[in-house]
């Protein structure tokens, strides 16, 4: 399928569709293509969360392929750094079936794509610092899961909730617009509710502190959102 856009800036924001020629008369393939996406991931949130949710932000269909730690032994060596999540995706008028690896690859992939980035630059990079915070914010989190010594948990918790989280909210309290983060739903709202998920498994009474009250208004307000709410009803229970 082949269509006729205006502007350069139109052609830029068109991700991942064939442009024909840039300069003249900007024809561009696949508008309108209907894509198919494969989200492999282990049957938990995790890091493959905040994808699910683009897609039912998004209301685009996709499998939602959840291997099992039996199984993917004999399936790690198939993935590009034998990781997951993965995300496979095709389409009539792609060159060729693109696989993707990396959580925030995915992520900022798919919000381009169903214009879940921000509108403007500004916006588009305050998203990007969200999903930024994020990775740094899971990482400690990941440590505390995998830690026996209680002792270290303790420790890697007490400087998390001293030093990086009170900043990540304080950060978020002071710039979130008055319904979303953004003055349209983004994948930072995605982002930072994953985010919240995890930060209430260890820290269960932590967003009850009094000054995080426009927090606990937008969670609220995220899980009221109706194609989020659907999601949240009809997800798989998980352990996390
Ligand atoms: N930087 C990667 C890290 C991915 C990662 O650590 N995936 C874990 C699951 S959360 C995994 O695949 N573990 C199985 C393995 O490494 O064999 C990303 O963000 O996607």
């Amino acid at each position: 399928m082949t269509a006729e856009i205006s502007t350069r800036q139109e052609v830029l924001l068109l991700s991942d569709r064939e442009v024909k020629d840039k300069t003249s008369s900007k024809t561009i393939m696949g508008v309108g293509e209907k894509k198919t996406y494969t989200l492999s991931y282990f049957n938990v949130r995790g890091r493959a969360e905040p994808i699910r949710m683009l897609f039912a932000l998004a209301e685009v269909d996709y499998t939602d392929k959840r291997i099992s730690h039996v199984d993917w032994p004999a399936l790690k060596s198939a993935t590009p750094f034998g990781q997951l999540p993965v995300l496979e995706v095709s389409g009539d008028n792609m060159k060729a079936p693109l696989t993707l690896s990396q959580t925030n690859s995915i992520l900022r992939y798919l919000a381009r794509e169903f214009g879940l980035d921000g509108r403007t630059s500004s916006d588009k990079v305050k998203v990007d610092m969200i999903v930024e915070t994020m990775r740094d914010s899971i990482n400690p989190i990941t440590e505390i899961f995998n830690e026996t010594d209680e002792n270290k948990r303790n420790e890697v918790l007490f400087k998390y909730s001293e030093d990086l989280l009170p900043r990540f909210l304080n950060y978020l309290t002071e710039n979130l617009s008055s319904e979303w983060f953004l003055d349209q739903v983004s994948l930072a709202d995605a982002v930072i509710y994953v985010a919240f998920d995890n930060i209430s498994m260890f820290l269960p009474d932590f967003l009850d502190r009094k000054s995080y009250w426009k927090l606990r208004e937008w969670r609220s307000r995220f899980e009221s959102h109706p194609k989020i709410c659907e999601w949240l009803s009809i997800r798989p229970t998980t352990a996390y």
